[in-house]
């Protein structure tokens, strides 16, 4: 299977480079950045040395890449991914780690991310595996999930499928690595900004919420909004999200288990770690794990659930590889089964 990245030299073109070397089926075709044209891609990531030597190209050279590829992942900013879909679409799968292509109501796209849509009848899936496999295995675009969401929508996803939960109580308290905001420098995110602290960002306003509040909208069959605080913390890889809710009136500590089991007893990638498990981004770290546990808390009447994941890996990079596995009906752990990157 020949694939081809665009946007190569992004966190998340380098993270699906280290899973996909690990992939007996696949076979790099063109790898593509516009300000790195010619150079090794060893020469912008040294820790891919002696693994990866191919030159970048620019992304002119789209009918090659179209012509010599099945498969395309798009590593672009949000806005700039749609272009790309537009040449090649019908001629590969493609699968976009950004935004524009996670909307069901591109309106909602232009809304959050203020950029017109310019390929409403893409026919785009939403790509949070475990919910929509059914989906993806019939796409042909898939818009990968960002990091926050996959997190907070596989935290809350069985309490709201099973009506467990108030939906107008839903609070989100996430906190991700620096490596969350990409390869490219920016005050925010320099070392002496980041270093020994912590700070909240974006509160009431983070592009996440609107995809988070589609997919519990979807399950829950009525309209969700959320309140969703995003952390920056000290720490190059790694999400954890907390998740809060009012549970219903007479709902039992067994009836939460049971959701979770329910939706994720056979889910390989998600490890229930249980009522009183706590979750911790080293123990995802590298891999495509999301840890769950879960805490009833019978003195205010709220769940609480707590989900850990790798940004690069099941927030960005393993789950577009496990998106193609089922799309091409590959074992959907094939590259990987690596175990997380302890301690
Ligand atoms: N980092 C993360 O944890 C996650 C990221 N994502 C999303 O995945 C996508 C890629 O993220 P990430 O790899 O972190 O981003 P980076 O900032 O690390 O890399 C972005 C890539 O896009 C290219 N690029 C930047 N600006 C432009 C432009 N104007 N036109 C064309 N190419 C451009 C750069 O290549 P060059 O300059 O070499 O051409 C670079 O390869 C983003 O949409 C991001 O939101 C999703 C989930 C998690
Ligand atoms: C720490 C950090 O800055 N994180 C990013 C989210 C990364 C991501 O998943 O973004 P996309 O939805 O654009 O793909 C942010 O808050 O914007």
């Amino acid at each position: 299977m020949k694939v081809s990245i665009i946007g190569a030299t992004g966190y998340t073109g380098a993270e699906l480079l280290r899973i996909l070397n690990m992939h007996p089926a696949v076979e790099i075709s063109y790898l593509t950045s516009e300000s790195h044209t010619g150079a090794a891609i060893n020469t912008i990531y040294p820790h891919l040395s002696g693994v990866y030597d191919r030159c970048l190209v620019s992304m002119q050279a789209m009918e090659d890449i179209g012509r010599e590829s099945d498969v395309v992942f798009i590593g672009l900013p949000h806005g700039h991914a749609m272009e790309v879909g537009k040449k090649l679409a019908g001629t590969v799968k493609i699968i976009d780690l950004g935004a524009d292509y996670r909307f069901y109501n591109t309106a909602t796209y232009e809304t959050w991310y203020k950029v017109p849509h310019t390929h409403k009848e893409s026919g785009a899936v939403y790509g949070l595996t475990e919910l929509y496999r059914e989906k993806v295995k019939a796409a042909s675009i898939v818009g990968n999930p960002g990091c926050y969401t996959t997190a907070s929508i596989l935290a809350l996803a069985p309490l709201v499928q099973k009506q467990l939960v108030d939906v107008t109580t839903l609070v989100v308290d996430a906190k991700s690595g620096v490596s969350g905001a990409g390869r490219g420098l920016s005050l925010g995110s320099h070392f002496t900004e980041v270093f020994e602290s912590v700070k909240a960002y974006n509160i009431g306003g983070h592009r996440h919420t609107p995809e988070i509040e589609q997919a519990l909208s979807e399950l829950a069959g009525t309209e969700v909004v959320i309140s969703f605080t995003p952390h920056l913390i000290p720490m190059a890889r790694g999400i954890l999200s907390t998740c809060y809710a009012k549970l219903k009136p007479g709902v039992t500590p067994e009836q939460v288990d049971q959701a979770f089991a329910d939706l994720y007893g056979r889910e390989y990638f998600i490890r229930l770690l249980g009522r009183g498990g706590y979750p911790a981004t080293k123990n995802t770290r590298g891999s495509n794990f999301c840890d769950l546990g879960w805490h009833v808390d019978a003195r205010t009447g709220r769940v609480i659930v707590v989900a850990a994941i790798d940004n690069l890996v099941k927030g960005a990079a393993g789950q577009a590889v496990q998106n193609m596995n089922v799309m091409f009906d590959l074992d959907e752990k094939t590259g990987l089964n690596q175990v997380p990157v302890y301690p």
